[in-house]
């Protein structure tokens, strides 16, 4: 693709991320809590705080049976979807589609007392990362979101409050080949989805009410999300 002027920027977050991403949570002991179950889907997350504010790392790792990485990564990146499965949101603005697997959104999302409303910018990339080089190798789709300026669009200008994220949709796809060499249903396929997000939530917010929205919003972002993707492609053909 040709390379645009984020693009440097894109790939390093992008590799950083997918790195970051395919490390495991480890042994208990490696600091990351379990904080969510329910069924196959696990959330961790460590307790950090930069300048007294929280910004606790969050992995979640999911499997979702008859859906393909590609799919998920197709439904998380287009914003023609994205009110449909992203309750919290209240605006969202593509400001530039940069290129047809970048783009960059402003987005606000509703308020959660006592703190001020937050808005968000942020470049989106979707990429396939193939498993050509190495035989075995996992076959990644991903999608990063990366938060950026724009000169239009100063921090804290009106009344919301900057956020600042890096999150990553990373998802690896199992194909169990049917015995008798038919094709290939959604019967046949699971996608594993890990889920990385850190958000600095700009001005203050009380550290407990933090913890408690994360506890809340993400489990539930994660369940509907994932049901969304099932429901939107069960009757089509599935997206390798
Ligand atoms: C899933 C979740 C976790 C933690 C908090 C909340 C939440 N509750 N009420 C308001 C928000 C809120 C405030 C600001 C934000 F930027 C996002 C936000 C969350 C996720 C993403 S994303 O990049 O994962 C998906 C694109 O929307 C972007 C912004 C969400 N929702």
């Amino acid at each position: 693709a040709s390379h645009h002027r984020l693009w440097s920027e894109i790939d390093n977050v992008v590799k950083q991320q997918v790195a970051w991403a395919r490390l495991g949570v480890g042994e208990s002991g490696t600091g990351w809590q379990l904080f969510a179950e329910d069924g196959e889907m696990r959330m961790y997350r460590r307790e950090e705080e930069v300048d007294g504010m929280v910004v606790d790392p969050l992995k979640a790792v999911h499997i979702v049976k008859g859906i393909t990485g590609h799919e998920v990564c197709h439904y998380f990146f287009s914003p023609q979807y994205r009110y449909d499965w992203e309750t919290t949101l209240e605006q969202m603005t593509v400001l530039e589609t940069i290129s047809e697997d970048t783009c960059l959104f402003l987005q606000t999302h509703k308020r959660i007392w006592p703190a001020s409303q937050r808005d968000v910018i942020f470049w989106s990339h979707l990429r396939h990362l193939p498993n050509d080089q190495d035989r075995d190798g996992p076959d990644i789709w991903t999608v990063v979101n990366h938060s950026t300026e724009h000169k239009d669009y100063p921090a804290n200008a009106g009344k919301c409050v900057r956020i600042y994220l890096t999150v990553c949709m990373l998802c690896q796809t199992r194909v169990n080949p049917p015995k008798d060499g038919a094709p290939i249903s959604r019967d046949d396929i699971s996608c594993k989805i890990t889920y990385c997000s850190v958000v600095n939530p700009g001005g203050w917010a009380p550290a407990s009410v933090l913890r408690a929205v994360y506890k809340r919003e993400y489990p539930k972002f994660l369940k509907r999300f994932t049901a969304y993707v099932t429901n939107q492609t069960k009757d089509k053909s599935i997206m390798f």
